[in-house]
């Protein structure tokens, strides 16, 4: 069994692979998220996810070490995770009744292979009113969230529809990053 390295903090990507019955550390190295401006919300999102594993492969060059990144996007704005209520109420109201694309990146460095890979995944909102939006904001969680809501919580009543991968928008594309560990050699 070679060693898995999760290089983030967020409680959703640990129950994900948990889930998924792998056995992991965790492990993170406070990275200043270096975004170039011009950069697509691909670019964005790997980028991300290889600096977060890139940091804490350094230190463990034997692992296999696991980053990722998640934003969301509508109409060309990247939302990431609202610093204040009222950012997240703008952000809710943004994406009342609209389409909008939950990108996650992921970046898997191992002993001698690297890969990165994006997942976009289209979730559309049914109408929300303000009073909704307030409810929810009261709650606590959209805060530490991309797009201000957390769709496996009480940000699913929102919900409308989704497009791809459900797992991507909670944080991690399971399958794939699972599929993509073995093609580079874990087990
Ligand atoms: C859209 C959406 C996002 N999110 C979360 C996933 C991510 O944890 C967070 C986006 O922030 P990220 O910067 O991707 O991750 P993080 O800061 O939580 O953890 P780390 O950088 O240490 O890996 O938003 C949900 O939980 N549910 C959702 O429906």
């Amino acid at each position: 069994m070679k060693r898995l390295i999760l290089a983030s903090s967020s409680p959703r990507r640990k129950q994900l692979l948990e889930m998924a019955g792998l056995r992991f550390d965790i492990l993170v190295s406070d990275i200043d998220e270096q975004i170039q401006r011009n950069e697509s919300p691909e670019q964005i999102v790997q980028s991300l996810a290889y600096q977060k594993a890139k940091a804490v492969q350094k230190t463990n060059p034997g692992a296999y070490v696991i980053g990722a990144d998640t934003i969301v996007v509508y109409n060309r704005q990247v939302l990431g995770k609202p610093k204040t209520k009222q950012e997240a109420c703008e952000m809710l109201r943004l994406l009342s009744g609209k389409t909008h694309h939950v990108f996650t990146g992921v970046a898997i460095i191992a002993p001698e292979q690297e890969t990165v890979f994006v997942e976009r995944t289209a979730v559309t909102f049914w109408d929300i009113t303000d009073e909704d939006i307030f409810e929810y904001i009261e709650t606590g969680e959209p805060m530490d969230k991309a797009g201000a809501y957390g769709i496996q919580g009480k940000g699913a009543l929102f919900v409308k529809r989704i497009e791809g991968d459900y797992f991507s928008v909670v944080g991690l594309p399971l399958a794939r990053t699972v599929r993509e560990l073995k093609k580079i050699g874990w087990k």
